[in-house]
């Protein structure tokens, strides 16, 4: 019953790699020059793929279809211990896909009430952390970053020999000596990291595409660890996978979300919108030309075609100064990232994360953190605007 709610929700014909490369237009000489070079060795499933002359290999969901996973996963139970963002999202195209899959939260706390609302039944499959990871046989650990660290002693005992657990993020294992999170050496012990928020983990899966998500095996006590870390990639809801450490995953996502992807972009974003208020612009044109603009024109055509792209939709006059522009920003933005990185390797940030993240009232603590940036008058100028999209009846959703 549950997989053909997936095969409604989700078609299995997934497209593949090299016909997205096609379908996407690329006007420049540059770009159809790359397409006519040969794109793809398939050998078993996976591709080495020619990323801008570096080799990397990459899996396909097309290489998994709906009926292989069920097979594959058939004596398996996923407990699925958190339900946050990722959990929300994992967890429900492990559902829809057919799989045997249990929650394990804080009993009556937020995500026990978020699991419900979502159709996980107290007792059937929603269970307490413990319980859950007493049942699993595969230990999807969806906890905060902050409360894996904190479960630790707890969970373990039920890291036994066969089963295999399973991380988003390679940030417990690899910052052990802040978080004693060591794993039983009688374990695989593997990552699927959706590159997105959990929330389009979802909603990408559910419109048939699929998120893309990054792979490791920090322990393959089966030997079939890798095979196991893609087949799950794609039960959670990837479209396509490309292979990293644990290492690697953790030190490029946490920079990559302080930097351009949350915390670069809205000081960006604030910075210009500011001089455009100190220099007498109203609200409304601040925002449009600095935010609603790029969300809503100029950055979807990166997202689609690339940045050279997005600059031939814009006028020559536009083109001169952004391609003049750009290095400044770059040389200005560069000690910053380079202060970043440094502060991500040598584990500034995970000790501040955990720190912060494991009070007993983080939740309350980043909400008025996050509610002041809703306060800045930037943002509600933005909820004006986002109430005049057509269609929208004056109302921001
Ligand atoms: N958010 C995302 O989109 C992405 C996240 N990841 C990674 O996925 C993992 C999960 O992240 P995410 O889904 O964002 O979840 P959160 O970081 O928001 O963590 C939320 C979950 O942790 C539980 N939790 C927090 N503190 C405790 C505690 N002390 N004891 C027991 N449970 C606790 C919460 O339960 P309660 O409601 O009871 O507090 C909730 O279920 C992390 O490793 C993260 O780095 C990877 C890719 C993207
Ligand atoms: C960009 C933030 C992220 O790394 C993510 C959605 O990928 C996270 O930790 O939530
Ligand atoms: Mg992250
Ligand atoms: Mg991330």
């Amino acid at each position: 019953m549950r997989a053909a709610s997936r095969s409604a929700a989700a078609p299995s014909a997934a497209r593949s790699l090299s016909a997205l490369a096609q379908a996407a237009p690329r006007p420049s000489l540059k770009a159809q020059a790359q397409a006519a070079a040969p794109l793809a060795v398939q050998s078993r499933g996976m591709k080495t793929l020619d990323f801008a002359g570096s080799k990397e290999v990459v899996y396909e969901r097309a290489d998994w279809p709906l009926e292989k996973l069920q097979d594959y996963f058939k004596n398996d139970t996923f407990a699925l211990l958190g339900y946050g963002s990722q959990g929300h999202g994992q967890g429900l195209n492990l559902r829809d896909n057919g799989l045997n899959v249990i929650v394990g939260v804080r009993k009556d706390g937020h995500s026990w009430k978020e699991a419900v609302a979502d159709g996980w039944v107290p007792g059937k499959n929603l269970f307490t952390v413990e319980e859950a990871a007493e049942k699993g046989t595969i230990l999807m650990n969806l906890l905060s970053d902050a409360a894996q660290s904190e479960q630790w002693s707890n969970l373990k005992k039920y890291c036994t020999k066969g089963k295999t657990l399973y991380f988003s993020h390679g940030f417990s294992v690899v910052y052990k000596e802040q978080t004693g999170v060591i794993p039983p050496t009688d374990i695989d012990v593997i990552l699927c990291a959706p590159k997105g928020s959990g929330r389009t983990v979802r909603t990408q899966f559910l419109a048939g595409t699929g998120i893309n998500s990054s792979v490791a095996v920090h322990q393959d006590v089966s030997g079939k660890a890798m095979e196991k870390t893609v087949a799950m990639g794609i039960a959670v809801g990837s479209g396509y996978i490309y292979e990293t450490t644990f290492e690697k995953e953790v030190y490029s996502d946490l920079y990559g979300e302080r930097g351009c992807l949350m915390g670069g972009i809205q000081g960006m974003f604030k910075a210009q919108y500011d001089v455009l208020r100190e220099n007498g612009h109203s609200p409304s044109e601040a925002f449009n030309e600095t935010c609603e603009e790029a969300l809503m024109s100029l950055y979807p055509l990166v997202g689609e075609h690339g940045m050279d792209y997005m600059y031939k939709a814009c006028s020559t006059t536009a083109r001169r100064g952004a391609l003049d522009w750009a290095p400044e920003f770059e040389k200005a933005n560069k000690p910053v990232f380079e202060r970043l990185y440094k502060s991500v390797r040598d584990g500034t940030e995970t000790k501040r994360t955990l720190d912060f993240a494991s009070r007993k009232t983080y939740r309350e603590d980043y909400e008025k953190e996050t509610d002041a940036i809703a306060a800045q008058e930037m943002w509600r100028a933005g909820h004006v605007v986002r109430g005049l999209r057509p269609g929208r009846g004056g109302k921001d959703i």
